[in-house]
């Protein structure tokens, strides 16, 4: 169904119809407001295994000018973690923008199993990434709509293990109506990590091939994070995922890290190879960090 075409009078008949509609058009009023010049391809709808290829990445974002990344090159296999660690502004979440394809890459390619992201179908390629934001959005509505967004065919079982796998089961059945919950402008007030831990089950109960976590655990302490991340690494075995982060405590399991500076990778590897430079950015980051953590 069209929800851009939708007749308002057709609306009426449920609230949760229409809230669920108004929910899809500001998404898709989202998209739309900053990508039209991105052009869906309905060739490739093939189902990902998710290898993930970036060839000499440059990309500069067309409305400021602002070159974001400079020839970033690197691959991820199916079923790995890659992680993106840098200071503010290094260009991570931009890597998350252009594999979802939010932009087209200005040089260089990004290839998914073997093909071109500008090859696929958006729909394809974008319903078998699990993307959870940096920044929060939840919809007015119940906590199971909101995780159960955008599925055709939402399944209880599933929902359920999502919360769980998402460490906010246990918060969401101490809420007087459970999953049943409203969230938002008519309903309560989740804290920041109960928000972001929601949507991280909305991106797990799509099962997705590729999961990308955009510095996802940013409002939980490193503890809570570090639970979370821990029980997040089954799920993890079972698809590729790209973890964006500032904090090292949320890269340091990942297969292999790339260290980002100003557009630009300067260092990649594992985490005890990259602490075993004692005069790189990694190193540095993560000093910072824990005299940060120690005050
Ligand atoms: N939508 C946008 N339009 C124009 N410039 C942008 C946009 N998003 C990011 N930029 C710029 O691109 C550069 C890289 O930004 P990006 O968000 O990728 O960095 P980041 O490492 O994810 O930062 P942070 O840790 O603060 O989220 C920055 O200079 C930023 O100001």
């Amino acid at each position: 169904m069209n929800l851009l075409t939708w007749p308002v009078t057709a609306l009426g008949w449920t609230s949760s119809l229409v809230q669920r509609a108004e929910a899809s058009q500001a998404r898709i009023n989202e998209f739309l407001d900053q990508k039209t010049d991105i052009i869906s391809r309905q060739n490739v709808q093939k189902e990902l295994v998710g290898d993930i290829v970036f060839e000499h990445v440059s990309f500069t974002y067309p409305d400021t000018g602002i070159q974001a990344l400079r020839d970033v090159s690197f691959r991820v296999r199916p079923g790995q973690t890659l992680a993106v660690i840098g200071n503010t502004g290094s260009g991570k979440s931009t890597i998350a923008a252009l594999l979802c394809r939010l932009y087209d890459v200005t040089d260089g390619a990004i290839k998914v199993d073997g093909t071109d992201v500008r090859d696929y179908s958006l729909r394809a390629l974008r319903g078998q990434i699990g993307y959870v934001p940096q920044d929060v959005f939840l919809f007015s509505d119940s906590i199971r709509n909101n995780i159960n967004f955008g599925l055709d065919q939402p399944d209880e079982a599933r929902m359920l293990q999502a919360a769980k796998d998402a460490d906010v089961y246990q918060n969401i059945l101490a809420f007087p109506e459970g999953f049943d919950t409203k969230v938002g402008e008519r309903g309560i007030t989740l804290s920041g990590g109960q928000k972001q831990r929601v949507s991280m089950a909305r991106a797990l109960v799509k099962e997705p091939k590729i999961l990308i976590l955009d510095d996802s655990l940013s409002a939980v302490d490193t503890k809570t994070e570090n639970a979370i991340l821990g029980s997040l690494q089954r799920i993890m075995a079972q698809r590729t995922s790209l973890i964006i982060s500032h904090r090292v405590s949320s890269v340091k399991l990942a297969d292999e890290i790339l260290v980002l500076d100003d557009g630009v990778i300067v260092q990649h590897g594992t985490h005890e190879a990259l602490m075993a430079d004692a005069t790189g950015l990694y190193r540095a980051l993560y000093e910072r960090q824990l005299q940060t953590e120690e005050a």
